[in-house]
């Protein structure tokens, strides 16, 4: 049995009864609403699978009812059947003109009415499982699955319009770039899989550490960069430094075993390429790893 629900909007309550009986006795949850302004209002709180709409109501028609409905962002999608006995070429072009997706003539025929109403239920239902789908990809296209950090696009992606941001309203933009110390070795000794707990569990003292709008992501392997919008140099080290300590003391799920991270942080210069940027924080990284590693260079 189906569990969508179906809002019918009629002035006369005797054909919200009959109506509301065929499409129950189809499974279908049924919501009512006898005039067009209580027709938003339920439709705004039930946000409906469909919604067969009277034309010829007091007050407000369902033209201006239909037109109303579709200015709401939720519902804006949801497919509106007029069903009426005004079925006039005019009427029905009108119609389509507020945004119905169908006509019915009253009086209806049962089997009719149902198996329009199915075919609009339908066609809602799989547009709505398409938009999911949209969304769950381009929430896979920026992040990397290991991690929920962005990913290595998006990162190179965020700092090209960050410096723009930046050089136009003159504020200051930093970037740290993180590597692991001697992950090899962890790999090696205790298994990819330790290996790739301890890659989530600094992404998480990351997460943790970062402002809203501060942007971190997985660079690489186990390359982390962090963009700080509107941080100076300074703060973006202080910040830098914090992680840093925060991971040298943070248990990563196997006994005895830490590891630590050398870095580096740069400052954006104007009209500087990104590229240059990225290389200025990566050379202070190996600055970092060629002096004795877990630290920070600026
Ligand atoms: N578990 C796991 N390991 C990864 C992943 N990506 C890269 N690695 C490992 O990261 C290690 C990086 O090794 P190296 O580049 O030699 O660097 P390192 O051992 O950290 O040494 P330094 O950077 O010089 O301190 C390699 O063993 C890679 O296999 C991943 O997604 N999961």
């Amino acid at each position: 049995m189906s569990q969508e629900t179906i809002l019918i909007v009629d002035d006369i309550p005797q054909n919200l009864q009959i109506l509301g009986q065929v499409l129950s006795q189809e499974g279908y949850r049924v919501a009512v609403a006898t005039n067009g302004l209580q027709a938003l209002d339920v439709a705004a709180k039930v946000v409906p699978d469909l919604i067969l709409l009277d034309v010829m109501m007091p007050e407000m028609d369902g033209f201006e009812a239909c037109r109303r409905l579709k200015k709401i962002d939720e519902l804006v999608n949801v497919p509106v059947i007029f069903l009426t006995a005004r079925n006039s070429t005019e009427d029905v072009v009108a119609g389509f003109e507020v945004g119905a997706v169908d006509f019915i003539s009253k009086p209806f025929i049962n089997v009719e009415l149902l198996a329009r109403v199915r075919t609009q239920v339908r066609i809602n239902t799989l547009m709505k499982e398409l938009e999911q789908k949209n969304k769950e990809l381009e929430e896979k296209a920026v992040h990397d699955d290991l991690t929920g950090l962005f990913n290595h696009g998006y990162m190179f992606e965020r700092l090209s319009y960050c410096q723009q941001l930046s050089w136009r309203y003159h504020t200051p933009l930093s970037v740290i770039m993180f590597d692991l110390d001697h992950f090899k070795q962890v790999n090696d000794t205790y298994g990819h899989q330790v290996g790739d707990t301890v890659l989530q569990k600094v992404s998480n003292v990351i997460k943790n550490a970062v402002r809203q709008v501060d942007i971190a992501g997985r660079y690489g392997g186990e390359e982390f960069m962090i963009i700080c919008p509107e941080t100076s140099l300074e703060n973006t080290f202080m910040l830098a430094e914090r992680i840093r300590e925060e991971i040298a003391n943070t248990l990563m799920g196997v006994e005895g075993l830490t590891v630590t991270i050398s870095g580096g942080v740069a400052e954006s210069h104007e009209n500087e390429p990104v590229e240059r940027l990225f290389n200025r924080a990566d050379e202070l990284l190996y600055k970092s790893k060629h002096s004795g590693r877990n630290m920070i260079s600026c």
